[in-house]
């Protein structure tokens, strides 16, 4: 900070969320000098073309395409670029020279978490990310500060918006997925490349993150198990509806015991079964929520908008604004290490419901030996109904109770060579029926 309290901000890209991050700087520089003591001055925005249309009009001195310069000359780095490479090289470069950082970038915390966290550490930065999980939402904050005195055994939810207005559009307009998206990203939702988003990319980052503060461990994005929106039909989303149901894409992290006590963490997405009269089916749009279950507090829900320029610009802004006030008070940064490092567990080791539909061959005593199979293996069956008999086959729905991912994969892939069989239609878990 220098003699005239001002901090120095450089915000590299003007997308979506900068756009919205730079007009509300502009816009609130009054309110912010109090709410910290120090002028926030946005010295520069760095962009790749500088006449590139924009959602909002700004301040065309402010925009610079030399982002290294603009980085050198800052005292706060706020980066909304989005990707591994530069945004890596900058933000570390940044970190190390004691900048301190705000990033909306969950690609890369996910992938390079350690790392920053470690730069920042040895220069006493600062390094923050709210807008990097669940967009407006309050929780990476709940997670490392409010929580830090529990112990988390569960955190799920809807963290991706993009899917979350697919899957809703889908479910209650029969949109397509491909025309939802294109809605999607016009409304900002979506990530630069949008597979980050279908094929369920973004939301195992964010898993990433949310599992590594709940249990205070490192969990690599590459143990994440991770399945997407793109095999979800519209005869999958019929039948959910049938059965007063909607499939929602799902993040969870969760401590997982074995037999012997032995204690590992899970990180997973997929989209999943939700009853209709769960607080989760009740997500709409590009919404996201998020139930964390902690030892003492008990269940905690946090709910609101997931994605969008505007809101995601609420958590960068705070971000900003908390570690300004650090920095004018003279407080030094903390950034907690691992201090527990648990195994991670694989998705065979899960247990979860499962719902199953299998189209067979119509003939006396079906029913009984795909029912002996599950038996054979250990999983219990909740329900099994008969949906549709045409021309020989009947298509059969198979809800399981809690069993395990291993014994469940072993009975599909059983049923895929069982004579009975002519295919498996489709396989969902069922997680909040
Ligand atoms: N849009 C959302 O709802 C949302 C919510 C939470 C987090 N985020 C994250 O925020 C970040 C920004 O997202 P967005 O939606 O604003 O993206 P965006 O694609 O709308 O904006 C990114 C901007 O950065 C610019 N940029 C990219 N690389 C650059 C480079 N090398 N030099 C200069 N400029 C460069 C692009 O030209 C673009 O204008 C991403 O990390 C994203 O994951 C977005
Ligand atoms: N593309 C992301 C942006 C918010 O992180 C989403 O749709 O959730
Ligand atoms: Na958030």
């Amino acid at each position: 900070m220098n003699e005239n309290r001002s901090l120095r901000v450089a915000l590299l890209g003007a997308g979506s969320v900068g756009s919205q991050v730079a007009r509300l700087l502009l816009e609130r520089a009054d309110t912010y000098e109090v709410r910290v003591g120090a002028r926030l001055e946005l010295v520069g925005i760095g962009v790749r073309n500088l006449d590139a249309p924009r959602d909002v009009d700004l301040p065309k001195d402010l925009l610079t395409s030399d982002i290294d310069a603009l980085v050198d000359g800052s005292d706060v780095v706020v980066e909304l670029m989005g990707g591994i490479d530069p945004a890596r090289a900058l933000v570390l470069r940044s970190l190390e020279r004691g900048v301190d950082v705000v990033t909306a970038n969950k690609a890369l915390v996910a992938a390079h978490g350690p790392e920053l966290r470690a730069a920042a550490s040895a220069s006493g930065a600062m390094l923050l990310y709210e807008a990097a999980v669940g967009g407006a939402i309050p929780i990476i904050r709940p997670l490392d500060a409010s929580l830090a005195g529990d112990r988390v055994m569960r955190v799920m939810g809807i963290v991706n918006g993009t899917t979350n207005y697919i899957l809703d559009k889908m479910h209650r307009e029969g949109a397509t997925l491909d025309e939802a998206l294109r809605v999607a990203t016009e409304l900002g939702y979506a990530e630069a490349d949008p597979t980050a988003d279908i094929e369920g990319f973004d939301a195992a980052s964010k898993a990433t993150i949310l599992a590594s503060l709940a249990f205070h461990t490192e969990v690599p994005v590459a143990s994440v198990h991770r399945e997407g929106i793109t095999g979800v039909t519209a005869e999958t989303v019929a039948q959910a509806e049938k059965d007063d149901q909607v499939i929602k894409l799902l993040a969870i992290c969760e401590r997982v015991f074995a037999d012997d006590g032995s204690e590992s963490v899970n990180a997973r997405v997929y989209p999943a079964l939700v009853a209709k009269d769960h607080p989760l089916a009740a997500v709409h749009e590009a919404k996201n929520a998020i139930f964390i279950e902690a030892e003492a507090a008990g269940d905690l829900m946090f709910y609101g908008a997931g994605a969008g320029g505007v809101e995601t610009a609420s958590a960068v802004l705070g971000d900003l604004v908390s570690l300004s006030r650090r920095r004018v008070a003279g407080g030094q940064a903390l950034h907690p290490g691992v201090s527990a490092h648990l195994p991670v567990a694989p998705m065979s080791a899960v247990v979860t419901r499962y719902q199953v539909t299998i189209d067979v061959k119509d003939q006396p005593g079906v029913m009984a030996r795909i029912a002996g199979k599950f038996g054979e293996h250990g999983v219990s069956m909740e329900s099994l109904e008969q949906r549709i008999s045409d021309e020989g086959i009947a298509t059969l729905v198979v809800g399981t109770h809690q069993a395990r991912e291993s014994l469940v994969q072993t009975v599909l892939e059983q049923l895929r060579q069982h004579d009975d069989v002519v295919e498996v239609r489709s396989f969902i878990r069922a997680e909040a029926v």
